[in-house]
């Protein structure tokens, strides 16, 4: 027995080191430096609610948002007139509570990751003046978590790498590339009123319209980023959003410690989703590549950074490798058709609930389009369909915050903001803020963006639908088009109306999307 005690003790010794060094390095980075930079920003006095350990706040933000829900799935009497736009609170209750204690300015704790929660467009303005897109990163928490989704496209990439990715694909987003894609747009928009008439003369006049407008929003957005053809478009759009709700609405713990191991049935689905898209785009690439080579060229997105490709590499500039393409890609068709889709989405609700404004905005179209199909260079002349657009990413804005980490110590005022922080800036409250846009801020008001592109907001950072600085939305223009081109067509075949069947209870999927739907009661116009 002693003889082997004594053979083995080298190996127990061996393992109990081991042990000791990741229990050790656990600690670390769990416990004592998250510990550091909470320490660090205490020390500038930001107060907050009160973290526990490993969760952090994760307990009062679960717990407060199912008491919403369930509240809201007993109240039954949700119609036009009693729809509110004051949707922080519903959307985002815990921070409604946390700011009444807080103020805009406060720390919280996703797991063991502490943030900073900036609801304050004056301390936005101070600490991001002199910060370049370049030297702003991402929290490393969500860079892990969202892989699948993003990998290491242009939301995600960060510093020099950042400069490459957004040099070479600004080009294909410019207005003259844009255009060419506008007789995508209404192929796609028409198919699915097409659809709508067939459903209404049906007898069947309520659509669910969220769910329409998503999936047409992904068929455009596949054409426009990739040319891809419906099959192969729809099996990319399903799978992403498997993805989607295997990674936000599960019951996942992002920022605890080995929070994939509590719920690894939607993590190993994640990676599987996102490995089948990465392959389904990877043939489409490799494919595109070849003839782009042989000298075709295709219009789309992926056609435009091909030719790129080319140029550049011709040049002895740097390219995007096939990995970084898929990526983008996939960055493409995620953020470039739900973020779209729901501000549609959301001005039909708009709309259906002040018919005044739906005949104004089809009278106008009447004047700038004029029947028949939408002109893109005739858009910019719907100024007022503008003001609605704008006035609903304020009061539902699809891209309800910005996320950021600072990678090099901020100065704000005599506060340091460290490096390594990880920044949450609340757009909804911002937008909904009454002492910036006064009292009426939770009213419909599209006339606010006749000659104020901030909407008369007292602070020109309390504004921010698309973000800010250098890494303000690339897209924005893009979604400006399919907007008008889609409404457009909309508005001058259908009148829309609030269904007595719609609950209004705007929720999180990461975009700001309405919990159940939207149903509402169609109209054809002769
Ligand atoms: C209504 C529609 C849209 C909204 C509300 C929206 C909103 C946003 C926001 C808030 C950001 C973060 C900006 C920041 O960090 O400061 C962003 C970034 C981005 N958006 Fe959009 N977006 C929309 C449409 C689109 C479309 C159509 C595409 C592409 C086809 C797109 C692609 C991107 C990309 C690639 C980024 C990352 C930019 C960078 O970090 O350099 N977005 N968007």
């Amino acid at each position: 027995m002693e003889f082997l005690l004594e053979f083995f003790q080298p190996f127990f010794m061996a393992v109990a080191a081991l042990l000791f060094v990741i229990l050790f390095r656990a600690a670390y980075i769990f416990w004592i430096l998250p510990n550091l930079a909470y320490r660090k920003l205490r020390a500038n006095g930001f107060p907050g609610p009160k973290p526990s350990f490993p969760l952090g706040n994760i307990r009062e933000m679960k717990k407060k948002k199912t008491t919403s829900s369930s509240s809201t799935s007993s109240s039954s009497s949700s119609h036009a007139l009693s729809i509110t736009n004051d949707i922080h609170s519903m959307a985002f209750p815990y921070f409604a509570q946390w700011k009444e204690l807080h103020g805009n300015v406060f720390i919280y704790w996703l797991g063991t990751e502490p943030f900073l929660y900036i609801a304050d467009p004056e301390f936005l303005r101070k600490m991001s003046a002199g910060v370049m897109g370049k030297s702003w990163g991402k929290p490393t928490v969500f860079k892990n978590d969202r892989e699948p989704m993003f990998g290491n496209g242009l939301v995600m990439v960060e510093g020099e790498e950042w400069v490459r990715h957004r040099h070479i694909i600004t080009p294909a987003f410019s207005p003259a590339n844009l255009k060419t894609m506008s007789g995508l747009m209404m192929e796609s928009a028409n198919n699915m009123l097409d659809r709508w008439t067939s459903l209404v003369k049906s007898g069947n006049p309520e659509i669910d319209v969220e769910e329409e407008i998503v999936s047409t929003a992904g068929e455009i957005i596949a054409k426009t980023s990739f040319g891809m053809n419906y099959e192969t478009g729809r099996q990319v759009f399903q799978r992403l959003r498997a993805m989607q709700v295997a990674l936000f609405q599960s019951n996942r713990y992002v920022g605890v410690p080995f929070s994939k191991l509590i719920c690894p049935k939607k993590t190993l689905m994640a990676k599987r989703l996102g490995k089948e898209i990465d392959s389904l785009l990877m043939e489409i690439i490799s494919a595109r590549s070849k003839s782009s080579r042989d000298g075709h060229r295709e219009q789309d997105l992926l056609g435009l950074l091909l030719a790129g490709n080319h140029v550049n590499g011709r040049q002895g500039k740097k390219t995007l490798t096939t990995r970084e393409l898929v990526d983008e890609c996939k960055t493409f068709f995620f953020g470039g058709h739900e973020t779209t889709a729901l501000a549609l989405t959301w001005t039909l609700l708009l709309l259906a609930m002040h018919p005044d404004w739906q005949d104004q905005l089809r009278q106008e179209v009447a004047e700038v389009i004029g029947n028949g199909d939408v002109d893109a260079t005739k858009l910019a002349g719907l100024k007022k369909m503008g003001w609605v657009m704008n006035e609903v990413l304020r009061l539902y804005s699809p891209a309800p915050n910005v996320q950021r980490q600072v990678r090099e110590a901020i100065q704000v005022d005599d506060l340091v903001i460290p490096r390594g922080t990880n920044i949450w800036i609340d757009v909804v409250s911002m937008h909904h803020d009454k002492e910036f846009w006064g009292e009426d801020v939770n009213e419909f008001k599209p006339e606010r963006f006749k000659d104020d592109v901030h909407g008369g907001c007292k602070h020109k950072m309390g504004f921010l639908p698309f973000g800010f600085g250098g890494r303000m939305c690339i897209g924005r223009n893009l979604s400006i088009m399919e907007y008008k081109t889609v409404l457009t067509l909309l508005l001058t075949r259908f009148s829309v109306s609030v269904s007595p069947n719609y609950r209004h209870w705007p929720s999180i999927l990461l975009s700001l999307r309405p919990s159940q739907g939207l149903p509402l009661i169609l109209t054809p116009i002769d």
